[in-house]
């Protein structure tokens, strides 16, 4: 079910005369957002598909992190409004428990939703080890480098069942390897079992690897200023022409504004 907040609080997703907007996985409108006089979001409307991925690039500061808290429920708009499904947030910093191991910070959705410790720690074991954390079941979040922990609160984000994923900057603290072995695990996973994601990345070339669509936003207060259409299965090749074109062409849009 989805959840909708309008810049007066939360509303009724089933306003009338809109009920096309249920079907979408996200549904902005003319949002706006500020802090204080610091205005961030300066009408910014997208509609994701279910089984969609969308890439937000954009300058740093440029209000791309308010934008997936906002879509998350977790901030209301100032003005506008959000519709979204019930999401999971992978953060910028990885927000997980100090004293608990990298198992249990990985099965806490599970645990949350009722499941005995053992069971929820039997469940989370092999996303670990897919991601490459076999071993490090025991170690806590200050044991795990900065790309570790990313990856155990990926994991918990996955385990919350929810069909939208709000990821910002997830592989950022990886380096280029681990990266593109990340790049490849999760385009087999979304393959396997589809979700709708919104991704936030510093990195053109991840966008285009990765999303469906890439959103180009203009330095504070953001505006989408440029939307690019991606071709073809993910992972892409980076060196394919048809994203060296798309690159230049975001480029482009990132310069001109
Ligand atoms: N809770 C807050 N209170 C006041 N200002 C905030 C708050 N959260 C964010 N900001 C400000 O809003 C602006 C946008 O921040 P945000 O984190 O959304 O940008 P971003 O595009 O995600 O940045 P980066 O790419 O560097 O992570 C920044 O100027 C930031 O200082």
């Amino acid at each position: 079910m989805q959840s909708q907040t309008t810049a007066r609080g939360p509303a009724a997703v089933t306003a009338p005369g809109d009920d096309a907007r249920a079907t979408q996985a996200v549904d902005l409108r003319e949002v706006r957002h500020a802090f204080g006089a610091l205005i961030v979001l300066d009408g910014i409307s997208l509609a994701m598909r279910p089984g969609e991925t969308v890439a937000l690039v954009g300058p740093s500061g440029c209000g791309k992190s308010t934008l997936l808290e906002l879509v998350c429920g977790l901030q209301a708009p100032d003005g506008g409004s959000v519709a979204a499904a019930p999401a999971a947030l992978v953060p910028q910093r990885d927000a997980l428990l100090p004293w608990a191991d990298a198992l249990d910070n990985a099965a806490l959705p599970l645990r949350l939703q009722g499941t005995r410790r053992a069971d929820a720690r039997r469940r989370a074991a092999p996303l670990l080890a897919e991601l490459g954390l076999a071993g490090f079941e025991h170690a806590k979040p200050h044991e795990l480098s900065g790309g570790m922990r990313q990856r155990v609160a990926f994991v918990r984000a996955l385990l919350t069942g929810r069909g939208l994923l709000c990821l910002d900057e997830p592989f950022g603290a990886l380096d280029a390897l681990t990266r593109a072995d990340m790049h490849r695990w999760l385009s087999d996973a979304l393959a396997a079992e589809p979700r709708t994601v919104l991704l936030v990345t510093h990195d053109i070339e991840e966008a285009l690897v990765l999303a469906d669509r890439v959103c180009v936003l203009s330095p504070r207060p953001a505006r989408i200023v440029c939307e690019l259409a991606v071709p073809g299965d993910c992972p892409r090749d980076p060196a394919d022409h048809e994203l060296v074109e798309l690159r230049r062409q975001a480029m482009e849009a990132l310069r001109a504004c």
